[in-house]
């Protein structure tokens, strides 16, 4: 009997030190990431990806060699081919490293595929994620038996992925009713939003819904994990945590909202730079949320995307 393909979509992370140069040229040869002259991206790439090695390799060493993602994407898919069932066969597409597109479809067409959903593993959209995944599939699809294809362009408002965001949240922060959410999310180029990427007023829109469950709490969002020199989308993050201990918050919940697993951005500049500087401020409780990952009612908004995508 033939199956429904599910493809979760994301962007892969370095498996070793010596991947993450190679990583990061696939990353900067990515017209839909950063747009250099089509001509010269590729020398540039190299050169910016051999130029940042070293500082992205320090992230890596600290976090133990490698980026957790690929595992924890793994872990997603294993759990949402669990309660999906036999009638569908889930795999993982990453952008910048193994496994690659061509993997992953490789491995769906060694069963009888009917259809295929593409799930990215970014509740947001954007141009620079979901769109340049989408893009990567399509050219590397025109290889493979033409089946019909679905998108699931993003569920930043979906009720079954708050209600994930929520109960994490709760499950994690004892008395969150004295805490202070700091949302943060990966910031973007402004050129980027101004030419109508979604992404911002969509992450805006997350922050909003899950508020709506913690009617008491102040809040802000802040965004994280610039580079390069042109304007990026701010408030930065690790601005907004020196403003707000200093003007006398003393407890801070930070929760990554565009993430939904661990990987350098959480687990170094969260967790080792961000926490930091809040204890030299002298924060009283610094809690980071983890990332949804497995989280079953995460899970659970995967498989309801997945339905619903099909009918
Ligand atoms: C070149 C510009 C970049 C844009 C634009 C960008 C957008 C963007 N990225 C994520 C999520 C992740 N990015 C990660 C790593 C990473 N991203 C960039 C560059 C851009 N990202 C670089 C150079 C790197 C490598 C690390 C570094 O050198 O800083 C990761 C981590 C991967 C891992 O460790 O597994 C994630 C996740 C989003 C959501 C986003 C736009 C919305
Ligand atoms: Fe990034
Ligand atoms: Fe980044």
């Amino acid at each position: 009997m033939s199956k429904i393909g599910v493809v979760l979509l994301n962007m892969g992370g370095p498996d070793s030190l010596s991947a993450v140069e190679p990583f990061l040229y696939n990353l900067f040869s990515d017209h839909d990431i950063i747009e250099i002259p089509r001509l010269i991206q590729k020398p540039v790439a190299r050169l910016i990806a051999k130029l940042r090695a070293e500082k992205t390799k320090h992230y890596y060493e600290v976090m133990g060699g490698k980026s957790p993602q690929r595992e924890q994407t793994e872990q997603q898919a294993k759990a949402l081919q669990n309660v999906l069932g036999e009638n569908y066969k889930v795999v993982v597409a990453m952008r910048y490293w193994h496994p690659f597109t061509e993997e992953a479809l490789r491995e769906l067409f060694t069963e009888d595929i009917s259809k295929i959903v593409l799930l990215p593993m970014y509740p947001q959209y954007s141009k620079t994620t979901t769109g340049s995944s989408f893009n990567e599939f399509e050219r590397v699809f025109k290889r493979f038996p033409q089946v019909p294809v679905i998108r699931i362009i993003s569920y930043h408002n979906h009720p079954a992925y708050i209600r994930a965001m929520v109960e994490n949240i709760k499950e994690h922060l004892q008395s969150w009713e004295s805490y202070f959410f700091l949302f943060t999310a990966h910031s973007l180029p402004v050129q980027v939003i101004k030419r109508g990427d979604p992404y911002k007023d969509q992450t805006e829109e997350t922050v909003k819904l899950i508020m709506e469950h913690f009617p008491e709490v102040s809040y802000a969002l802040g965004y994280q994990s610039k580079i390069g020199p042109v304007k990026w989308l701010e408030p930065f993050t690790d601005k907004l945590i020196e403003e707000l201990i200093k003007s006398g918050v003393k407890r801070l919940a930070l929760i990554p909202v565009s993430f939904v697993c661990e990987h350098s951005e959480t687990l170094y500049e969260l967790d080792v730079q961000y926490k930091s500087l809040a204890e030299s401020l002298g924060v009283e409780s610094f809690v980071r949320i983890p990332t949804l990952k497995d989280h079953p009612s995460f899970i659970e908004a995967l498989r309801q995307l997945v339905i619903s995508s099909l009918q």
